[in-house]
């Protein structure tokens, strides 16, 4: 696999860093939504049960006490004694329930025979009232629960419970009314926490409105038979909870229904979704932006760090390259300044540094130093005859045979000493192996077979003086180890050319 560059590696922690960031943001506030509704729904269903068990008790109060009453009036009779002994039993029970507005005791006509209403009130027949036509029909004895209306003796709003009165004999004897005063409700309603949009209600089994917060009066009384919450109640489960839109200001809400335990009615307890998410909309709206703000301060960062990068490791390519191409060049100074530019072996400053050098070697170690001066023969003639261009290339071709020739050991040098005059330095060789190389080269050169009109011979050849010395440590011998090749080479050029002479023979002709 291909080698990622650091840069690669640090742009994608940091995109794994900002995506994991706003990831982990929206998998929380999802979170945090489906808890609040969770909570909305319990909230609601909790609300819904306070209701229900409070309508209960409420309805339960006045339940017992109509029964209490009808049972009085049954065994007792209504002579002037009973109904006075009667209005203070009535008197005693709307004290003792807050709930209830007011008791009334009609006889089978319709008339009030006995009542305790705690307000002002009037006179008016009810004859023409649901409940009293309603007991005047049937004989059984529950409890009826009528539509709210307005009553007639008092003007409050109330729900009428009632109660049939039955003569000994069994025919109709009047009903014993209650009347729930419906502020009752509103008060204990107006005490939840249902947010600006919520609403609960009291209904009656078929559909009737009978309290509703927020409060309006038109609405009490009317029917939502048609709405899919009452749907919902009849069909599908008395206890429950669901979306509806209200068939009151069409609001769509969280919606928990249940009926009471003992009497035909339910309520609903219902919450605005929208609203409960409004807060969570503006508290997931508010982080987004401060994670998102983090995540864009983070790429930023990110990115400046990765250009930094970049322009680090291309500052450091550039070193590199710098580095290498300043390398380059100071060999091919070191090799300038050290080569002879036309024959390419080591130049005169080169030899000189060497011959110190190794003189130095050879007197610590006490061995022989060898030194060959070589000289092309007749080489002004050359010149003179074929051009200097010629007499170059000539020099070259010597060169060539004498590295050739030259051995291969550390520190053997072959130099151009000057002009056509070349020169080969050989540690630990003495005089017999100097003259050997020597010896070499002369013949290679003279293989060679370059044609040379100046020379008597036809062709190039080359003269070599040889000499050795074994230095003594401190001496400076080296001006006299040259002295001794140089001489040995004017000998061999006295001698005829074309030969190799050793110090030691030619000093000794
Ligand atoms: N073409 C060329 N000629 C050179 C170079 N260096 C020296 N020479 C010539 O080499 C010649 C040396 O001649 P001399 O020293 O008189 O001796 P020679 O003609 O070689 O005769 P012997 O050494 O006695 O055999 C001179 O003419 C120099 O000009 C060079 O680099 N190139």
């Amino acid at each position: 696999m291909k080698r990622q560059p650091i840069t690669f590696w640090t742009t994608l922690f940091v995109t794994l860093v900002c995506v994991a960031l706003v990831a982990l943001d929206i998998e929380r506030s999802w979170a945090a939504r489906k808890v609040l509704l969770e909570q909305t729904e319990r909230n609601a269903t909790n609300l819904a049960r306070a209701m229900s068990g409070q309508a209960d008790d409420t309805l339960r109060g006045a339940d017992t006490t109509l029964a209490d009453l009808e049972e009085r009036i049954e065994t007792d009779g209504t002579g002037p004694r009973e109904l006075r002994r009667l209005n203070g039993l009535m008197a005693s029970h709307v004290r003792a329930l807050r709930q209830l507005n007011g008791l009334s005791f009609y006889d089978e006509t319709g008339r009030r025979l006995v009542s305790f209403l705690p307000q002002p009130h009037r006179e008016a027949s009810i004859t023409d009232r649901d409940y009293f036509t309603y007991h005047q029909r049937r004989a059984d004895d529950g409890l009826h629960i009528g539509k709210p209306v307005a009553s007639r003796l008092t003007g409050a709003w109330v729900i009428p419970l009632s109660r049939r009165i039955d003569k000994p004999d069994g025919s109709f004897g009047g009903v014993v009314v209650a009347t729930i005063d419906m502020r009752y409700f509103r008060d204990f309603y107006a005490g939840f926490d249902i947010g600006r949009h919520g609403a609960v209600a009291l209904l009656s089994n078929d559909g009737t409105l009978l309290v509703r917060r927020p409060y309006r009066q038109e609405a009490i009384g009317t029917s939502i038979v048609r709405t899919p919450l009452y749907a919902a109640y009849t069909r599908v489960a008395r206890t429950g909870i669901g979306e509806f839109r209200s068939s009151q200001d069409g609001q769509v809400r969280l919606n928990s229904y249940r009926p009471l335990q003992h009497y035909p009615l339910f309520v609903t307890a219902a919450l605005s979704k929208e609203e409960v998410l409004a807060y969570w909309w503006r508290d997931t709206l508010i982080r987004t932006a401060g994670v998102l703000s983090l995540a864009a301060l983070l790429a930023l960062f990110g990115q400046r760090l990765v250009r930094q990068m970049r322009r680090r490791l291309q500052a450091e390519q550039e070193l590199r390259e710098a580095r290498d191409a300043l390398a380059d060049l100071n060999a091919t100074l070191e090799k300038l300044a050290l080569q002879d530019g036309l024959t390419g072996l080591a130049n005169r400053r080169q030899f000189d540094l060497s011959l110190g050098t190794e003189l130095s070697r050879a007197a610590r170690q006490a061995t022989p130093l060898g030194l060959a001066m070589i000289d092309v023969d007749h080489f002004k003639a050359y010149n003179d005859h074929y051009g200097h261009s010629a007499g170059d290339d000539c020099l070259r071709a010597v060169a060539r045979a004498i590295r050739q020739h030259t051995p291969k050991r550390a520190g053997d040098l072959a130099a151009r000493y000057g002009g056509e005059e070349m020169t080969v330095l050989l540690p630990n060789t003495d005089e017999a192996g100097t003259g050997a190389v020597a010896e070499k080269m002369r013949e290679a050169v003279e293989a060679l077979r370059l044609p040379h009109a100046g020379s008597p011979l036809g062709i190039v050849t080359i003269s070599g003086g040889v000499a050795a010395i074994v230095p003594r440590r401190g001496d400076d011998r080296a001006g006299v180890l040259v002295e001794h090749a140089d001489r040995a080479l004017y000998a061999a050029k006295d001698a005829g050319r074309n030969r190799v002479l050793r110090h030691e023979d030619a000093a000794a002709g």
